[in-house]
């Protein structure tokens, strides 16, 4: 065979042409499905340094893993609030007529988990997981179909201190990669603004959740549009006129005086603040009544990560949702939580030059010199491994060129060389690849 794994035509280990050659098999799509990325080793490296990085902060806040099916019933999702994320379900029926949907957030899968467990979990229940989620969209907009989410969640803590613990998690993340509040920062309200507005106008508890929905809208489409949709669920000219006062007022203290100080929303944002004071990331808090998030089921305290240039979508989002359990027929429990995404952080990181350099690494590249010695390298290479070594065992007779060239491509720190006159002595080859340094070692030596 070819001495060299050129990228084309002459590569190492060909065959000799299958059954299926020259029959009219069709060529298959070797591109995923649209919208789905794949994750070749470099990119592999790139999301496991990141996911390690969400899974060390998780461990740090003392939170335990989970993890649900990426197939959910669809009727988890199925919220009558107009959300885009359930025009956008990857729902179907199965073969056994159930409808059933890819989630596109891990959320509800969270709940009926905690709901299915009961009393049987002590709370506060603080839970974590890093989750594949769904959406169908026509791709006429080519986003993507798919992305990966980081989620943590406190149930069982009415307090805005679940919040804080939250924000701050998210903090020690950013600051893990490099990130600063110089470049990103997050803006925070509570929907308790907004529901505080609907009471005064005896707006009904059950248009909340869409009133959300559609605000959330506000910087994607024309106010009048806003304006129309929120008359259209039943609101009236004042009520519309006086929520878009509220959403645009710029300070707490603006919020306080509109508001009065003795409603739920200014009481926790200002508790909220103090902490972050105490705790010491309140340099990366703005408050900003505009951000209500497009979850229904929000109904406290929100946030969500924006990058300072305004170049990018928001980085991750949440807040409390103590009514979500009630909407799945089981006693509710206060609850908050947040999805952190796997694509607009990388997007960032670009930005910013902080993408980390990851290569394969081994410690070392195993070769016989000689073809009857095969067995006796892959003897060599298990003692490296069983002493914690990893190890590139060379598996055909190759050339010593093949072989460095290999060594470089794998960044091996030695090449171990089994050869039969070292063999016979009892020994084998050391090369430190670094400094060409070279010596022979006792089997028994090696190390
Ligand atoms: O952030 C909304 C969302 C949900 C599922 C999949 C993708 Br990509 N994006």
């Amino acid at each position: 065979p070819a001495e060299t794994d050129s990228p084309t035509g002459g590569r190492s280990g060909a065959l000799t042409p299958g059954p299926s050659v020259g029959a009219d098999v069709q060529k298959i799509d070797v591109n995923p499905p649209k919208g789905t990325r794949d994750f070749p080793p470099e990119d592999m490296r790139l999301r496991n340094w990141l996911f390690n990085h969400f899974k060390e902060v998780s461990r740090l806040y003392g939170f335990e893993e989970v993890d649900y099916p990426v197939l959910e019933s669809e009727a988890l999702f199925t919220r009558k609030a107009g959300e885009e994320i359930k025009d956008q379900l990857y729902c179907f029926e199965d073969r056994g007529n159930r409808r059933v949907a890819l989630r596109p957030e891990l959320t509800p899968s969270l709940a009926r988990l905690v709901i299915q467990k009961g009393k049987s979990v002590p709370l506060p229940i603080k839970w974590f997981t890093v989750g594949q989620c769904w959406r169908y969209e026509r791709m006429t907009r080519g986003r993507r179909r798919e992305h990966y989410q980081w989620n943590m969640d406190i149930i069982g803590v009415p307090g805005v201190m679940a919040e804080a613990e939250l924000l701050s998690s998210i903090v020690t993340l950013f600051k893990r990669i490099g990130i600063t509040e110089s470049d990103v920062g997050f803006k925070v309200s509570s929907r308790k603004v907004l529901q505080e507005v609907l009471n005064c106008y005896s707006v009904p508890e059950h248009l909340f959740g869409k009133v959300c929905v559609i605000i959330d809208k506000i910087e994607k489409i024309p106010v009048d549009e806003i304006k129309k949709e929120l008359k259209a669920v039943g609101l009236s000219q004042e009520a519309v006129q006086k929520l878009l006062q509220v959403l645009s007022v710029k300070s707490l203290e603006e919020l306080e005086e509109r508001l009065g100080s003795s409603g739920e929303a200014i009481a926790d944002l200002k508790q909220l603040f103090s902490l972050a004071e105490k705790i010491g990331f309140s340099k990366w808090l703005q408050f900003d009544a505009s951000v209500v998030r497009g979850l229904a089921y929000y109904t406290g305290i929100v946030f969500e990560g924006f990058d300072r240039e305004g170049k990018l979508r928001a980085i991750c989002g949440g807040g409390r949702y103590d009514h979500l359990f009630s909407t799945f027929g089981a006693d509710d429990i206060a609850a908050c939580g947040f999805g952190f995404g796997d694509a607009v952080i990388v997007e960032l990181l670009k930005e910013k030059g902080l993408l980390p350099e990851l290569n394969l690494n081994v410690d070392d590249i195993v070769c016989a010199l000689d073809e009857d010695l095969q067995g006796r390298a892959a003897m060599v290479a298990n003692i490296l491994r069983e002493k914690g070594h990893s190890v590139e065992l060379v598996l055909e007779s190759k050339q010593l060129k093949w072989v460095f060239k290999r060594a470089a491509r794998v960044n091996a720190e030695r090449l171990v060389l089994v050869g039969n006159s070292e063999w016979q002595r009892g020994v084998v080859g050391v090369k430190i690849l670094s400094t060409a340094e070279q010596y022979e070692v006792k089997l028994d030596d090696l190390k």
